[in-house]
């Protein structure tokens, strides 16, 4: 069955805002991580890797449960390099002992997305924290180096559509790969923390070419200095995504508007929020500037 979100007691819109502005805070604040990129993109990429872990066959995984606290998953090899966003979030959780730490990622991944002028994102609270032993086992999250059928048949998994996968993978306009992490190298140069479609425009307007990387990885370079991953080229390659990668190089609001949707399922799948309520919209630190 579903995990039942529970209402932490008496918290409301305001004590959750005082969260996501102490995390915006502190993203302005430590702006030279990862070469002036900032923890953006790292906080992002960790809300995807703690909900990317569910399984709809049994509803084990996913953000539920903040079982990325644990050793076993947070050494995940797939998830090398998000030490630097979790490191970053310690002295929120200590500062908001309140928050669990389901709720703690996911809002992480909303606040920088929302910072970064993304689309807002809808987030509702709930969570609650699990036992160690209900961490899931590695090897749940995806392989960077397959196809298109690959990438259709793992986020079947979620239950996700063609269009879903495409504005969710829209994510990659953001950070970059490093070859120490992923075994994948991208260039600063070309690296944003900004939420746009170009990945989608970059896609179908560069020159890809495929290469063996330092690691012996193969990957799409462009000559521009831009990269792309065998999965995310895969989406210009079968032609049932690729319409889509066309529409939202069109149209940024649409873009925007189904990266928000997808976005939400990710983070709240296999979680049932029942009647706790509507969810919340959080203000960015420029709309609360006074
Ligand atoms: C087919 C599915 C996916 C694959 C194979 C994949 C693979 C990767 C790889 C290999 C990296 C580089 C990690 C590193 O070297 O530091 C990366 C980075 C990233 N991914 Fe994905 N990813 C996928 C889906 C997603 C989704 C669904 C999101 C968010 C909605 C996402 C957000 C990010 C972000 C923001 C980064 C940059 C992180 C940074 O700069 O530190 N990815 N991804
Ligand atoms: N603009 C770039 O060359 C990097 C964009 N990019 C493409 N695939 C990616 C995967 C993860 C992070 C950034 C990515």
């Amino acid at each position: 069955a579903l995990h039942l979100a529970k209402a932490q007691d008496g918290k409301s819109l305001e004590d959750f805002q005082k969260v996501y502005n102490a995390i915006a805070e502190k993203l302005r604040d430590e702006d030279e991580f990862d070469g002036y990129i900032g923890y953006g993109p790292n906080l992002v990429r960790l809300s995807w890797h703690v909900s990317g872990t569910f399984d709809k066959n049994d509803n084990s995984g996913g953000s539920f449960g903040g079982t990325y606290r644990f050793k076993k998953e947070a050494d995940d090899p797939a998830n090398k390099g998000l030490q630097n966003a979790a490191h970053f979030l310690e002295p929120i959780a200590k500062k908001f002992p309140w928050i669990s730490h389901g709720d703690l990622y996911t809002l992480a991944g909303v606040t920088a997305l929302q910072e970064m002028q993304g689309p807002k994102i809808p987030w509702r609270p709930g969570r609650v924290d699990a036992d160690e032993k209900d961490t899931p086992e590695n090897g749940r999250l995806p392989d960077a180096s397959q196809d298109g059928s690959y990438v259709r048949h793992y986020f079947g998994r979620f239950g996700f559509t063609d269009q879903e996968i495409v504005a969710l993978l829209g994510a990659h306009c953001l950070g970059k790969t490093h070859l120490e992490n992923s075994g994948y190298e991208g260039p600063w140069g070309a690296a944003t923390n900004t939420f746009t479609n170009e990945f989608f425009v970059n896609l179908l307007n560069e020159n890809w070419k495929l290469e063996k990387n330092e690691a012996g990885n193969k990957q799409y370079n462009s000559e521009k200095g831009y990269m792309m991953l065998p999965t995310d080229y895969a989406l210009v390659q079968d032609g049932k995504f690729r319409k889509y990668v066309e529409k939202y190089a069109k149209d940024q609001d649409a873009f925007f508007e189904d990266f928000k949707s997808a976005y939400v399922k990710l983070l709240e799948n296999g979680i049932d929020f029942g009647k706790l309520g509507k969810a919340y919209v959080f203000k960015t630190l420029d709309e609360q500037d006074s």
